[in-house]
């Protein structure tokens, strides 16, 4: 299996994402946790950028052990001996020096002819060779150079003989068969190519980063450059995991392979989102939130029933512990009847059904159903008590300036419509009153208490009240994202349980006489 060579910028290209800025401790951070993953290459940075990032490369250089540190250096004396002062310490350290090559950057950027490119690059490659003996140089954006220049300023790079010759597509422009064709043509018509690695640098303007480097590994690519999450300037860069996944799944189709401890990918990325700030989106592939999610229930019956027949890869690879079974209104009831098992629930197929259909009017209602949900819901049906009456709609009109008012529709054993409107002086109350009238029951509400369930916005409220009729009280438990349902739920719950209450008492006064 050929090995791919993983050159990881997250603190030099990734650092360059508008917004990011890391200090050294956060660099060394960040620098520990990439030794870990097991990249062959670091680049810590861009010395001559300024004094803190040339002290913060010199703190990695000096911090990390196998792996090979570097720094980005401009064709100029000045950023090669910044480079240099920064990985003094370094155990192997390498210079990665760049120039641009394509037209748009020579005319506009440089207004430099082609024979002034090659020669500057040409004088700054021999300048580092004598305190470097690992160059690697960059044709930046080689994606937009004629392909016979190209030829030449490779030629020249390896006839100065460094070690790494990498090709960036430095804005995101070619496609996958583009950008393959060059490493394959540069393979083809530069002279004494074996004698030094390629390498790709991709950006991902177009969505195509990943795509791309792939395609140059299917050409003879060497070394990836990337950084973790795809951070970098623009839309970023080719993010590493992904490579690195790609390679591993499809093992058969690449033939190739990095080196990587894949188990430590997602403690990476948490890591480099945490210190950078760059929250990564739920479905970025490998890392985001959702890579192992499934809320479907056509998806999630599947997943139990067989991992592969939903997922190409295991989260165990890249260090998580498993995947997600998310419960929402697309779930079914097998991922239902699963979690209510994992959380210790045994319940019959009616309460199951029952449980099943409270909760997808909820999940119409939240984004995402938690534990603590679930455990309400399924609770408050579990004490079976019969419903003589069941609340169908409630319509409540307030204003801080008017008399609250409320509408309830109560349905009685089933098949008896009750429909009642009152006034009150808050919305519960209004509610409360209009059940009064409907049902025609005299009760007293003894106690009134609220607490939310769940977190966020869209958090349950959970009711509860006691209700007392002739000295005989009952409990009424109410739950919903809406606090006046709940309070209505639960006030109807309590007569319930009064009502069964009245039917035990009256069976053992009979029984007594
Ligand atoms: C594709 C990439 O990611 S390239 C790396 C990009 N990263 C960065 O630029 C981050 C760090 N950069 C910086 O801190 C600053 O730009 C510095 C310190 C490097 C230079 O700052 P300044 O001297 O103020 O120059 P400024 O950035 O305004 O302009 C860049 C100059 O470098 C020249 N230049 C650009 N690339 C190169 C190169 N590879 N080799 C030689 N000169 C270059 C430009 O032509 C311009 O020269 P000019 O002043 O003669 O017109
Ligand atoms: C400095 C070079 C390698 C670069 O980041 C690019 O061209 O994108
Ligand atoms: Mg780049």
């Amino acid at each position: 299996m050929r090995k791919i060579y993983v050159f990881d910028t997250t603190l030099r290209d990734g650092e360059q994402s508008p917004g990011v800025n890391l200090n050294t401790r956060e660099k060394l951070e960040i620098a520990y946790q990439l030794e870990k993953l097991g990249i062959d290459r670091m680049e810590a940075g861009f010395p001559a950028a300024s004094p803190g990032d040339l002290a913060a490369v010199n703190a990695v250089a000096k911090a990390v052990k196998n792996v090979t540190v570097i720094g980005l250096s401009r064709s100029r004396e000045h950023d090669i001996d910044a480079v240099r002062e920064a990985l003094i310490g370094a155990q192997d350290p390498c210079i990665h020096i760049f120039l641009a090559t394509s037209p748009i950057h020579r005319k506009h950027k440089l207004r430099m002819e082609k024979h002034q490119v090659l020669e500057t690059a040409q004088s700054a490659l021999r300048y580092a060779k004598k305190y470097f003996s690992k160059i690697e140089f960059s044709l930046e954006d080689a994606g937009r150079t004629e392909l016979d220049f190209m030829v030449e300023m490779v030629s020249m790079a390896v006839n100065e003989g460094v070690k790494v010759v990498n090709i960036p597509d430095t804005v995101g422009y070619l496609n996958p068969s583009e950008y393959g064709a060059i490493f394959k043509h540069l393979k083809e018509n530069v002279p004494d190519i074996e004698k030094v690695q390629l390498s790709a640098h991709c950006h991902n303007d177009l969505g195509m980063a990943t795509a791309n480097t792939l395609a140059a590994i299917q050409n003879g690519a060497d070394q990836i450059e990337g950084t973790i999450n795809g951070i970098g300037e623009r839309a970023g860069n080719t993010a590493i995991e992904e490579i690195a996944m790609a390679l591993e799944t499809r093992q058969e189709f690449f033939g190739a392979k990095t080196s990587l401890n894949l188990s430590e990918i997602s403690r990476t990325s948490r890591l480099v989102s945490k210190l950078t700030g760059m929250v990564v989106p739920g479905n970025k592939a490998i890392v985001g939130a959702n890579a192992f999610a499934h809320e479907s229930g056509i998806h999630q019956d599947g997943m139990l029933k067989e991992k592969t027949t939903y997922e190409i890869m295991t989260p165990e690879t890249i260090g998580l512990k498993e995947s997600k079974l998310v419960l929402g209104k697309h779930s079914g009831r097998h991922a239902f009847r699963e979690k209510l098992q994992d959380m210790g629930y045994e319940l019959d197929e009616q309460q199951l059904n029952q449980a099943f259909s409270r909760f997808k009017e909820l999940a119409d209602k939240k984004k995402e159903v938690s534990d603590d949900d679930i455990m309400a819901l399924v609770e408050e049906k579990l004490i079976d008590t019969p419903e003589v009456y069941k609340l169908e709609t409630i319509y409540v009109t307030y204003g801080n300036r008017s008399v609250p008012t409320a509408k309830v529709r109560i349905i009685k054993d089933q098949e008896q419509e009750l429909e009642e409107e009152a006034e009150g002086n808050g919305s519960v109350d209004a509610i409360y009153n209009a059940v009064d009238k409907a049902t025609g029951e005299e009760v007293t509400l003894s106690d009134y208490s609220i607490k939310s369930v769940s977190r966020g916005k869209d958090a349950q409220g959970e009711v509860h009240v006691v209700l007392t009729q002739n000295d005989v009280s009952a409990q009424g438990r109410g739950l919903s994202t809406d606090i006046l349902e709940a309070s209505a739920r639960a006030y109807v719950d309590a007569l319930n349980q009064l009502i069964e209450k009245r039917k035990t008492f009256s069976r053992r006064e009979r029984a007594s006489l």
